[in-house]
């Protein structure tokens, strides 16, 4: 095999208000019956690479209960595998992973136990589909030092993003992470490809600067003495970053064209799978638009919105523009209207909350109802 997989999964975000108090973005739920990690992984395997870890850190414990057993990804083998790497103490250190670069650092050892010449690093926030070896060829092709994964954002706020500008040859002149004001619409997807010893090179030189940050410290700082290379995508690619971002990118889900390409297009996203009953949908039910996952029985009316799994809908609810997680019981006559509604809670009945200006979340610590 010609690379290794590592994904990045340690980090937080405040801009996921009170849906990171449950689980690393990573475990965010997506599209009714995946985890955002399921993209980066499936992608890892769907091009072959099968030698894959994942750094996790922040809130990890859902995180870690979605990857207990590698088989859904078809890691399960005997040669390589998935490795989930949490900090951990040792007589040398005693820090958490402090930045991107120093998650890998103190994972150096798998890079060098590792025979693969290339490295593909992805992050477990990306929601895409992308065969890594196109970009491994090109990065061969190109001579390149690092090949940076972007794509051209349009109306989006890139000021989350790093921006970048490429020259003819595709070279990467000028790279700024999450610049106020922006002088390009071509961003980093936060996917790179680079060679594994010139990667523990450049770990272990930031690591010897006390610099922690693989963006910052790396690409940014070696952009003019290294060969950093762009490789553009224009199919979906989407990141959850923040409420709105979790919200919009589920919510394309429920376009024809996205749900097409991820769900009937090779090749598939593979997720662990629940065994649950058939969703149920009573004679008062009415669903327009909507994706309804497994274990789920509906009673009123559901439109434009995703249910995930084991959701139970009571009479005459009505729910719009909405994400209900998994587990969560609504009581009769409820109405929720641009929401998102946090896993296991129980909204009772004749229960009204509706985002005004903005997307709601709603997390609510009634005793859970147990279906
Ligand atoms: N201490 C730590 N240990 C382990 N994992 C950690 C970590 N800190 C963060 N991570 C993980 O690493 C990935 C990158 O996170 P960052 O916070 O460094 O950058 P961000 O996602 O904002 O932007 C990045 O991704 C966007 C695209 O989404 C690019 O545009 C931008 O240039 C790039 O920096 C995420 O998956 C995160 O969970």
């Amino acid at each position: 095999m010609r690379a290794i997989g590592i994904i990045l999964a340690g980090g937080n975000n405040y801009r996921m208000r009170e849906l990171s108090n449950k689980r690393a973005i990573a475990a965010m739920p997506i599209a009714g019956s995946y985890r955002s990690i399921d993209f980066a992984l499936s992608n890892m395997s769907n091009s072959h690479i099968q030698k894959v870890a994942v750094l996790t850190q922040y809130n990890a414990r859902s995180l870690n209960e979605h990857l207990s057993s590698s088989k859904w990804w078809d890691f399960g083998r005997k040669q390589g595998g998935l490795y989930i790497f949490t900090p951990t103490i040792t007589s040398d250190n005693s820090n958490w992973y402090r930045g991107t670069a120093d998650a890998i650092f103190q994972n150096l050892q798998f890079l060098k136990n590792s025979h693969e010449p290339y490295v593909v690093i992805a992050s477990g926030d990306g929601i895409y589909k992308l065969d890594y070896n196109k970009v491994l060829e090109y990065h061969i092709a190109k001579r390149a030092d690092v090949t940076v994964v972007c794509t051209d954002v349009n109306g989006e706020d890139t000021s989350r993003f790093g921006v970048l500008k490429m020259n003819e040859d595709c070279r990467i002149e000028e790279f700024d992470e999450k610049p106020m004001v922006s002088y390009s619409n071509t961003i980093s997807t936060g996917i790179y490809v680079i060679r594994r010893r010139q990667l523990i090179e450049l770990i272990e030189k930031c690591a010897q600067e006390d610099r922690h940050d693989f963006v910052k410290d790396i690409l940014i700082r070696y952009k003019n003495l290294k060969r950093i290379y762009g490789y553009k995508i224009n199919t979906y690619w989407s990141n959850i970053s923040s409420v709105e971002s979790y919200y919009k990118t589920n919510m394309d889900f429920l376009k024809p064209e996205v749900r097409n390409y991820f769900f009937r297009q090779y090749p598939e996203i593979q997720s662990k799978i629940d065994d649950l009953p058939p969703a149920k949908y009573n004679p008062g039910a009415a669903i327009k638009n909507s994706l309804i996952s497994s274990g789920c029985i509906i009673n009123g009316e559901v439109e434009n919105s995703i249910l995930f799994k084991k959701v139970f809908v009571g009479n005459n609810c009505v729910i719009k523009n909405s994400i209900i997680l998994n587990d969560v019981y609504l009581g009769d006559n409820t109405h929720i209207e641009n929401c998102i509604v946090e896993s296991r809670d129980t909204i009772r009945a004749n229960s009204y909350y509706c985002g005004e200006d903005g997307i709601k979340v709603v997390v609510e610590k009634n005793e859970r109802y147990v279906l």
